[in-house]
């Protein structure tokens, strides 16, 4: 278990982490997301006793990292897969790891099977993949088989395949009772492995929930209208008590109504349809509007994700809509 108090971090006049308190616990993948520049590094390396807290604190098993004796015993991390000596064989850059952690000899054979590395055991990792040096690292992780697994951006640049290794794999620890935490800046990515998640956003805590219940809170569905009669239908609905919201390319969303229900009422008032098609609001947006304040470099001139604009003033007089008569 990991527990954070009041953690907090300030460079200068920049509050890198700005009182974090949450708790992450074991037998579950903790998703721990937050957009670049949010604090998510500088929280991990505080967690590993690499930076030190301004004030707060943070506990590993109820003590701080450096009361922990052989501290790869209780916690594993891979935070950058380049921290690796080059000119070692990753066999050896394992034993040296081994040696200062009372760690035994026969754990590196383990972990370069479960990573699938023995083959190139005896090589050096300067040659490495991207995706090897990612295994590599996480075989380091897993060396004092730890109770706590951190994993800091795991799956940045890495083939389909990788993805789907290193996901498997973090579930796979969960599954056998481990803490796993691990960062991302894609809610996608943690809809697929997390269990539980920790927002953050401008080093403060924006949201510590379970996955559950984030995606049903924020699952918004909606219906997609496109019609050449925009005013129109948008008079149809609102008659029926239905505001709909104009997207950028002129077709409107429509909330708590039926598709059926729409295309029925578009029929009678003869209003023409090109699309009537049920929408799911992504994960993405859930998670772009949560952290919205909070993205330290935004792109000029680019609408928020999700948003979608209202008609502008005068494009439309409103009123009831009139049922177009048929000819008989
Ligand atoms: N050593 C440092 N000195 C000054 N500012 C720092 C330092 N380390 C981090 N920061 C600042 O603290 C903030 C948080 O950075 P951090 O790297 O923890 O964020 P992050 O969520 O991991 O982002 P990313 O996903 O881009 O890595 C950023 O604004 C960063 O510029």
């Amino acid at each position: 278990m990991i527990e954070l108090r009041g953690l907090t971090k300030r460079y200068g006049d920049k509050t890198a982490v700005d009182n974090l308190t949450f708790t992450v616990r074991p037998g579950m993948v903790t998703g721990f997301l937050g957009p670049n520049g949010a604090g998510k590094s500088t929280t991990m390396r505080m967690m590993l006793g690499l930076d030190s807290p301004t004030s707060g604190d943070v506990h590993i098993d109820g003590k701080r990292y450096d009361q922990l004796r052989d501290p790869l015993n209780h916690i594993g991390a891979l935070l950058e897969a380049k921290a690796v000596h080059g000119g070692r064989s990753a066999y050896n850059h394992l034993l040296c790891m081994a040696q200062a952690n009372n760690i035994p000899k026969k754990r590196i054979n383990s972990v370069l099977d479960l990573v699938g590395l023995s083959d190139v055991a005896k090589k050096r990792p300067k040659g490495f993949s991207l995706g090897m040096g990612q295994r590599l690292g996480i075989a380091a992780a897993l060396l004092g088989n730890p109770k706590i697994l951190m994993f800091d951006e795991p799956v940045n640049g890495l083939d389909p395949e990788g993805i789907h290794w290193i996901r498997n794999l973090m579930k796979h620890l969960a599954s056998e009772g481990r803490t796993v935490f691990v960062s991302s800046h894609l809610m996608s990515e943690m809809a697929l492995t997390a269990e539980h998640l920790v927002v953050i956003g401008r080093g403060k805590l924006l949201a510590d929930t379970s996955m559950a219940d984030f995606i049903a809170k924020n699952s918004r569905t909606f219906v997609r209208v496109r019609t050449p009669q925009p005013e129109r239908m948008r008079d149809v609905l609102t008659h029926h008590g239905v505001v709909p919201v104009f997207e950028q390319d002129g077709a409107m969303q429509v909330e708590g109504v039926e598709p059926a229900r729409i295309g029925e009422m578009a029929a009678y008032y003869q209003v023409v349809l090109h699309e009537l098609s049920p929408q799911k609001a992504s994960l993405e947006e859930a998670f772009m509007r949560l952290t919205a304040e909070s993205v330290e470099y935004h792109a000029q001139h680019q609408a928020a994700p999700g948003q979608a604009q209202q008609p502008s003033r005068g494009q439309d007089q409103g009123g009831k809509p009139k049922p177009v008569r048929r000819k008989r």
